[in-house]
């Protein structure tokens, strides 16, 4: 039978798993310096989901976002390339957290231009989709090297 497929082009299943797992990802979240928790959560080729957490550090700038630890241990697990989708949450209710722009340009040296980011609010009621072609528009990537 054929799987029911969002305009995403991921299952209604799999978008629940990514909300709760990027929801949940924020409990491991290491920000006394912010207080400002983030969830990430890459549903990769394999439909395996890989979470992450912004993880903070006492000299400040050595604070490293959601989006690069998950994309770090989703590389380094062996689920590089043709991501389905990527989730990110933070807690704020009335907004939904939009990736920094050093993670846009990371997500983009793995991802396909086309991949859906999700960005949550803080209890999944709201979300915003763009692609990574519309958060880094006329970007620099690997393929700019081999020219
Ligand atoms: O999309 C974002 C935006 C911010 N942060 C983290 C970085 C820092 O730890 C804290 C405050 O900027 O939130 C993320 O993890 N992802
Ligand atoms: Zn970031």
């Amino acid at each position: 039978m054929q799987k029911d497929i969002l305009p995403l082009g991921i299952t209604p299943d799999q978008f629940q798993q990514l909300k709760t797992q990027a929801l949940k990802a924020r409990e491991l979240s290491y920000s006394p310096y912010s207080r400002f928790r983030v969830g990430c959560c890459i549903l990769t080729k394999t439909g395996d989901f890989v979470v992450g957490a912004n993880v903070e550090n006492a000299s400040y700038g050595g604070a490293i976002c959601a989006e690069r630890t998950a994309i770090v241990k989703a590389v380094t697990s062996g689920h590089r390339g043709e991501w389905r989708c990527l989730a990110i949450s933070g807690d704020s209710l009335d907004s939904c957290i939009s990736p920094c722009g050093i993670c846009r340009q990371v997500i983009r040296e793995f991802a396909p231009l086309q991949l859906p980011v999700v960005m949550f609010n803080g209890d999944g009621s709201k979300y915003v989709v763009k692609t990574v072609q519309e958060l880094l528009p006329l970007s620099f990537g690997p393929e700019d090297l081999r020219t």
